[in-house]
C-alpha cells in the first residue's frame, strides 16, 4: 500500500495507466446512473454498437422527475415520461440493476447507494450528478462526471481524469446547539468560496467531523461540490464500518475482516503531506441561511444582511445581483424575513435521521398561516421507516405535507416547484436563480430543523430561540 493520503492511495490502486494526454486512466468501482444524464449516452452506446462492459458494476434509479404525488404511469409529464421509459428499457438491455418507483428501494441517487452499502470505502464511483461528492463520507473517491463521460464509463468502466490536489479541512471541537452538519458546510464555503475548491479534492477531518454520524458525514461531503471541489471525503472509521455492517451490499463473514482491514489501510497517514490544511472552531459555527443566489452567500442567523462594499472586492458584483434577484436588503437582518414555502429534503438532508430531527422539533407546533410546508423522503427506504416511526403522522399533524421520495423541490424537475417571486425555505443545497421551478423564485438554504421553525414561525427564525431551554 502506497503512503500519503486516502485519494493518494485510492487513486494509486485504481489506476489502469498513464494517457498520452498525461490523464490517468482510472477504473470505476461503481457507476451510478439516473434517468437525467444516462439515455445520451446509452444513444451513444448503440450508435457505436458498444455494450456496458461491466452492467454489475452499474446501478440504476429515478429521481430528478419522479412526481412525489401521483406517481400513476405515464406521468402527465411526457418528457418525464419519455425518461423514465428510456432509462426502463436500457437497464432491462444491458443487465443493469434498475430501481424503479414501487420496487421498496427507489430514491435520490445519493440516498439509495449508502443505505443499501453499495457505497464503501476505497472505492471509486462516478456518476452523472454532481453531487455523488455525497459518497466520500465514506472514503470513497466519488466524482459528478457529464453526458460523455457516463458513455465513457458504460463502455469501458474507466476514467481520463487528471489528479487533484488535496485540501484537508479540519473542523475542531464541538458544534452548539441547533448547530448541524448542514451549518458545518455552508460556513465551510461561505469561508472558502464557491470556486475555493477548484482543482481539489477535500479531506474533511478534525474532531467535529469524528463526532458525526454517517448520515450527517454525507450532508457534509454532499455540498463539497458547491464549495467548488471536484470530490470530498472523510477517512473511514470505526462509524463507517459501524453502519455499513449487515447492509445489503456489505462484505459478510471472513471477507468482511478482509475488507475492514483494507478500509483501514487506505485512511490517510498521520504524516501525509496535503497542499493545503485549513482549520475551523465548531463552536464558532452558528445555524446558516444563505441570502443570496450562490451557496457561499450565507451568513449566521443572527446576522444582517453584509454591505456590498464591506466585502471582499471580488464578491461585490454577484452579491449585488443577489440583493436585486433576491429582493433583500443589505444591513437588514435575515432573521424575520418571511416565507412561503419550506421543504425538507433533498441528497443533502432528506435521510432519516434529518426526517427525525426534523419531526422532534415540530412535533406539537403548527405550520404557519398561509406557509405551504412539505417533507420529502430521500428513499422510499427513508419513507418506510420513518412511517414506521410514526413521523409521518408527526408532521401531518404538525400542517406539513408527507410525499414519495425524490428530488422534488430541490431542482423542481417534476410538479414540486415554487411560484412566481415565492420564497422558500429549503434543505437543499443549491440556491441558483430559478432553481426551484419558478424564473423569479427565491430559495434560502439551511439545515431541515431551521427549515421547520421557519415553517412553524413564517419566517426565517433562529432554531436556538425555538429549542427548549435545558438542551442549550
Ligand atoms: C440533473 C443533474 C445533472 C444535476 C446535477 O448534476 O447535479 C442535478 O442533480 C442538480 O442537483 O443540479
Ligand atoms: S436532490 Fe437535488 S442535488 Fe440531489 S441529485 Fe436530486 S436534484 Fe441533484
Amino acid at each position: 500500500m502506497s503512503k500519503g493520503t486516502l485519494f493518494d492511495k485510492v487513486w494509486d490502486a485504481h489506476t489502469v495507466g498513464v494517457l498520452p494526454s498525461g490523464q490517468t486512466q482510472l477504473f470505476i468501482g461503481l457507476h451510478l446512473i439516473h434517468e437525467v444524464t444516462s439515455p445520451q449516452a446509452f444513444a451513444m452506446l448503440r450508435e457505436r454498437e458498444l455494450k456496458v462492459l461491466y452492467p454489475e458494476r452499474t446501478v440504476a434509479t429515478v429521481d430528478h422527475i419522479v412526481p412525489t404525488e401521483n406517481q400513476a404511469r405515464p406521468f402527465a409529464d411526457v418528457l418525464a415520461e419519455e425518461m423514465m421509459q428510456a432509462l426502463e428499457e436500457s437497464a432491462k438491455e444491458h443487465g443493469i440493476r434498475f430501481y424503479d418507483i414501487g420496487s421498496g428501494s427507489q430514491g435520490i441517487v445519493h440516498v439509495i447507494a449508502p443505505e443499501q452499502g453499495l457505497t464503501q470505502p476505497g472505492m471509486t464511483i462516478a456518476c452523472g450528478d454532481s453531487h455523488t461528492s455525497t459518497h466520500g463520507a465514506f472514503g470513497a473517491i466519488a466524482f459528478g462526471i457529464g453526458t460523455s463521460q457516463v458513455r465513457d464509463v458504460l463502455a469501458s468502466q474507466t476514467l481520463a481524469l487528471s489528479k487533484l490536489k488535496v485540501r484537508k479541512i479540519e473542523v475542531n471541537g464541538d458544534l452548539r446547539p441547533g448547530v448541524y452538519a448542514k451549518d458545518v458546510i455552508l460556513h465551510i464555503i461561505r469561508q472558502l468560496g464557491v470556486k475555493g475548491g477548484v482543482g481539489y479534492a477535500y479531506e474533511y477531518a478534525g474532531t467535529a467531523i469524528e463526532a458525526m454520524s454517517m448520515e450527517e458525514r454525507m450532508t457534509v461531503c454532499n455540498m463539497s461540490i458547491e464549495g467548488g471541489a471536484r470530490c470530498g471525503y472523510i477517512n473511514p472509521d470505526a462509524t463507517t464500518f459501524e453502519y455499513l455492517k449487515g447492509t445489503d451490499f456489505a462484505p459478510t463473514g471472513a471477507d468482511w475482516d478482509e475488507a475492514v482491514e483494507w478500509w483501514t489501510s487506505i485512511r490517510s497517514d498521520a504524516d501525509a503531506e496535503y497542499d493545503d490544511v485549513i482549520r475551523f472552531d465548531a463552536a464558532e459555527i452558528a445555524p446558516t441561511v444563505t441570502w443570496g443566489i450562490t451557496p457561499g452567500q450565507g451568513i449566521g442567523v443572527n446576522e444582517v444582511l453584509p454591505l456590498p462594499e464591506k466585502l471582499p472586492e471580488d464578491d461585490r458584483a454577484i452579491a449585488q445581483e443577489a440583493y436585486n434577484y433576491m429582493k433583500l436588503h443589505p444591513g437588514n437582518p435575515i432573521k424575520g424575513t418571511k416565507v412561503n414555502v419550506c421543504f425538507v429534503g433533498s441528497c443533502t438532508n432528506g435521510r432519516i435521521s434529518d426526517l427525525r430531527e426534523a419531526a422532534q422539533f415540530a412535533q406539537g407546533k403548527q405550520v404557519a398561516k398561509g406557509v405551504k410546508a412539505f417533507i420529502v423522503p430521500g428513499s422510499e427506504r427513508v419513507k418506510q421507516q420513518a412511517e414506521a416511526e410514526g413521523l409521518d403522522k408527526v408532521f401531518e399533524a404538525a400542517g406539513f405535507e408527507w410525499r414519495n421520495a425524490g428530488c422534488s423541490m430541490c431542482l423542481a424537475m417534476n410538479p414540486d416547484k415554487l411560484q412566481g417571486d415565492q420564497i422558500s425555505a429549503s434543505s437543499s443545497n443549491r440556491n441558483f436563480k430559478g432553481r426551484q421551478g419558478s424564473s423569479t423564485g427565491r430559495t434560502l438554504l439551511m439545515s431541515p430543523v431551521m427549515v421547520v421553525a421557519a415553517a412553524v414561525s413564517g419566517e426565517v427564525a433562529d432554531v436556538r430561540e425555538l429549542l427548549p431551554s435545558h438542551t442549550l
